[in-house]
């Protein structure tokens, strides 16, 4: 076991952020943290790093966190003053690690950026310097809040290959993200913060058994109609019936009708509308 949450419980003020929060992960594991804007991920990131004290529970460490934790937190903060080269020598210089600078310039793509003033740089640019500066110390253990906000396409591409690269070497990864199609794409654990609990945690492999089925809809009716007899969930004109046991039925009613239909794989995405969004008979759900 590497990290441990055990009923962790966190309140500011009378608000209660956590709640009885409890999982694990082992050596070599990762996690993305979903949830809404506020569920309370930054809260579990600090909460670990000792940023953020909590109210109840424990939280069981098998790291060191200034020597074996990598961090990426959602503001960076750097001296504005210094080259990018220079910024990057300097936290080095606070671990003992043999990772190289170029390294760390090819890991966030600042190769042609190394005597850029860092106040010079775009936003997009300032993440990937976050991100590089987060291996500095050839981490175990990388705490990613938000990473890739700001980033375009490209540089997204790269830094979740990178990713990938470091779950290979038996590292673990600790993500938050609203960008549902990268969490699906490069991770294999997702845990679904709400109200402060955890509410799922799912595995990649539960969700390549499973399957759902996409309807294309062309008028608000039929869209009700469809949903009244198979159940699902509505989202821009689509229907999603992710319920095994309509799926032959649905889809015979479907190919007699000539309507237009995929039949997919369960993505991040289907659990997240699942769990958060607007459902018809319940209304919106709040995290
Ligand atoms: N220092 C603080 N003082 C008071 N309230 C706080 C503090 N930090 C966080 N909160 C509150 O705790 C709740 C959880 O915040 P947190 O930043 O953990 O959410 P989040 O899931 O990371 O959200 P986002 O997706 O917007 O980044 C929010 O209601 C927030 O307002």
């Amino acid at each position: 076991m590497l990290l441990k949450f055990n009923q962790v419980e966190k309140r500011f003020k009378e608000k209660q952020v956590l709640s009885g929060v409890s999982f694990e992960i082992d050596e070599g594991e990762s996690i993305a943290l979903i949830g809404p804007n506020g569920a309370g991920k930054t809260t579990m990131i600090r909460s670990v790093l000792g940023l953020t004290l909590i109210d109840g529970g424990e939280i069981v460490r098998n790291f060191n966190t200034r020597q074996d934790v990598g961090v990426m937190l959602q503001h960076d903060l750097f001296p504005d003053h210094l080259r990018v080269r220079e910024v990057i020598e300097l936290h080095k210089s606070y671990s003992k690690s043999n990772v190289s600078t170029h390294a760390l310039l090819e890991a966030g793509d600042l190769v042609k950026e190394a005597r850029s003033m860092v106040q010079n740089l775009s936003g997009g640019q300032k993440r990937r310097l976050s991100f590089a500066l987060s291996l500095a110390a050839d981490p175990k253990l990388l705490f990613l809040d938000e990473p890739t906000v700001g980033m375009d396409v490209t540089a997204s591409r790269m830094f979740w290959n990178k990713i990938r690269e470091i779950q290979e070497q038996g590292k673990s990864i600790f993500v938050t993200s609203h960008h549902l199609d990268e969490l699906n794409d490069y991770c294999r654990r997702f845990i679904f913060l709400k109200n402060g609990e955890i509410i799922a945690d799912v595995r990649k492999e539960d969700l390549n058994t499973q399957k759902v089925i996409v309807v294309y809809l062309e008028t608000a009716e039929e869209a009700l109609d469809l949903q009244r007899q198979f159940g699902g969930l509505m989202e821009d004109r689509k229907l999603y019936v992710t319920d095994k046991n309509k799926h032959a039925v649905l889809c015979a009613y479907l190919q007699q009708r000539g309507m237009t239909f995929e039949e997919r794989l369960k993505e991040v995405r289907d659990c997240y509308r699942e769990i958060y969004d607007l459902n018809p008979e319940e209304g919106v759900k709040q995290a």
